[in-house]
């Protein structure tokens, strides 16, 4: 249930740029890879597509392979892809001159150059893209990108590797989370246009992907890896409340969520046919009431969570820092950012994609400290060590947004946050003269989210 570990004990060995594996050779320092943060980038982007077809003539003594003995031809995976592996660039070259494709994926491993010259992209007669992939490490950022490649890629398009198997992956990541026509995923055990891990994997054998029997376990760590994730919004307070789900158990989590919203929420977990385990408040709110509480009358088997710093509140789990919250194969780690109250928590993906600050760590901006054990010098502690820690590209989701905003990154937040950039005497006098009125609902919500949202009759 609630795995107590460390927080030192995360060696994820993630690249603090999480575009570098998809764009080419160099990497350029962070500030310039920003504008592509903000969204899901796909590679067939015109920029991106410029830069490769307008890659440089290939480095003096770069060898052409004229052909390769036995090379592999095209297999099938849908009408929209093809997938190949080993071929000289003279092969690629051909089956892109029979005229079936519109545009060539290529994939290389994080351990080899391409497989192909670097001229290739350049003399392809469609638009090229190289991706770099390690199919060990496969981050929700990776898996975005190449969802986003492949769901731009003018088609029918062809996605080759050394090897077949990253090309294959990649295509199954694709069929598992854009089920075809044709696939039986209807069952029970599908979440609403994804295919369970069980039914991609028997379309797979079906249509006889190559990687299956040796690499069937990389290929079930690859779409296991892959996350939901949805955000929730209440205008009235203008909090945010996030579902969390693993596609392959379909268990999930909800952070945060709002009573007036229940509805809402049991109405997406409901479509979605997700299992909900545990029900987490970053905090106690003094500004709105929380729905986990009585959630638990209209739904079984998930827990409430709250730090265990309130000492008089009442939760099914009371979670401590360096806590993990298991759904399926993810999890979230608990971290402690007291500040904006004593018992604030910040609840960080395993892989430090993303970080859910509750009110510790606002965009541009961050929770108030006037009252519930506020206390303005812990909370800049607090999101210097324990958020502005994690790596550049994690993308921080706040517990409210009062402008419209939805996500930032760690990366933007250490240059623009317009009260955490300034030195600790500069915030603690700010925000001890803010001079913000109190929320409307206080009286209300701290003493009814002291018991996860259930209130005195
Ligand atoms: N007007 C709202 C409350 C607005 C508010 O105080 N928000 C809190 C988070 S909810 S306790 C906050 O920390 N804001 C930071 C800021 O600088 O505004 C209401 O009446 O509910």
């Amino acid at each position: 249930m609630v795995n107590r570990s460390p927080t030192s004990s995360f060696s994820l060995g993630l690249s603090p740029f999480p575009f570098s594996p998809l764009l080419a050779p160099q990497k350029p320092p962070p500030h310039k890879r920003l504008p592509a943060e903000a969204g899901c980038p796909s590679l067939f982007s015109s920029s991106l597509q410029q830069a490769h077809r307008m890659s440089p003539p290939p480095p003096e003594g770069e060898k052409e392979v004229e052909s390769i003995p036995g090379a592999d031809v095209p297999i099938e995976v849908t009408k929209d892809f093809d997938i190949l592996g080993q071929v000289s660039s003279k092969e690629l070259l051909h089956w892109v001159e029979n005229g079936k494709y519109r545009s060539v994926i290529n994939l290389c491993g994080p351990e080899e150059e391409c497989s192909l010259p670097c001229s290739f992209p350049a003399k392809c007669k469609v638009p090229c893209v190289r991706a770099q992939v390690d199919h060990q490490k496969l981050s929700f950022g990776l898996a975005m990108r190449l969802l986003a490649t492949l769901e731009s890629a003018p088609l029918p398009a062809l996605i080759q590797c050394h090897s077949n198997y990253r090309a294959s992956a990649v295509a199954m990541l694709y069929i598992a989370t854009h089920p075809p026509a044709d696939s039986d995923i209807s069952g029970p055990g599908s979440l609403k246009g994804w295919m369970s891990m069980d039914d991609a994997m028997k379309w797979a054998k079906e249509h006889k992907l190559p990687f299956l029997e040796p690499d069937k376990e990389h290929l079930v760590q690859w779409v296991k890896n892959f996350l939901a994730a949805r955000s929730l919004f209440d205008r009235e307070s203008c909090t945010y409340s996030y579902v969390l789900a693993d596609p392959t158990t379909r268990e999930a989590i909800i952070i945060d969520p709002v009573l007036e919203m229940l509805d809402r929420d049991l109405e997406l977990l409901n479509e979605h046919g997700l299992i909900l385990k545990y029900a987490l408040n970053t905090h106690v709110h003094a500004d709105h009431v929380t729905s986990t509480g009585k959630m638990k009358t209209r739904l079984d088997g998930f827990k409430s969570v709250l730090s265990g710093t309130y000492k008089t509140a009442i939760s099914d789990v009371k979670v401590q820092h360096g806590d993990s919250l298991y759904f399926g194969d993810r999890f979230v780690e608990c971290r402690a950012t007291p500040g904006h109250t004593d018992g604030c928590l910040t609840y960080v993906l395993d892989d430090h994609s993303m970080a859910f600050t509750g009110d510790a760590l606002l965009i541009r901006g961050c929770g108030r400290t006037d009252f519930q054990s506020g206390d303005a010098a812990l909370l800049y502690k607090s999101v210097w060590e324990q958020i502005f820690s994690l790596p550049q590209c994690c993308k921080l989701y706040p517990g409210h947004d009062y402008k419209g905003r939805q996500v930032s990154s760690v990366w933007e937040e250490i240059r623009f946050n317009t009260r955490l950039t300034k030195t600790k005497d500069e915030f603690i006098h700010l925000m001890n003269t803010l001079g913000l009125p109190k929320p409307a609902k206080i009286d209300i919500a701290v003493p009814a989210n002291l018991k996860c949202g259930i209130q005195d009759e």
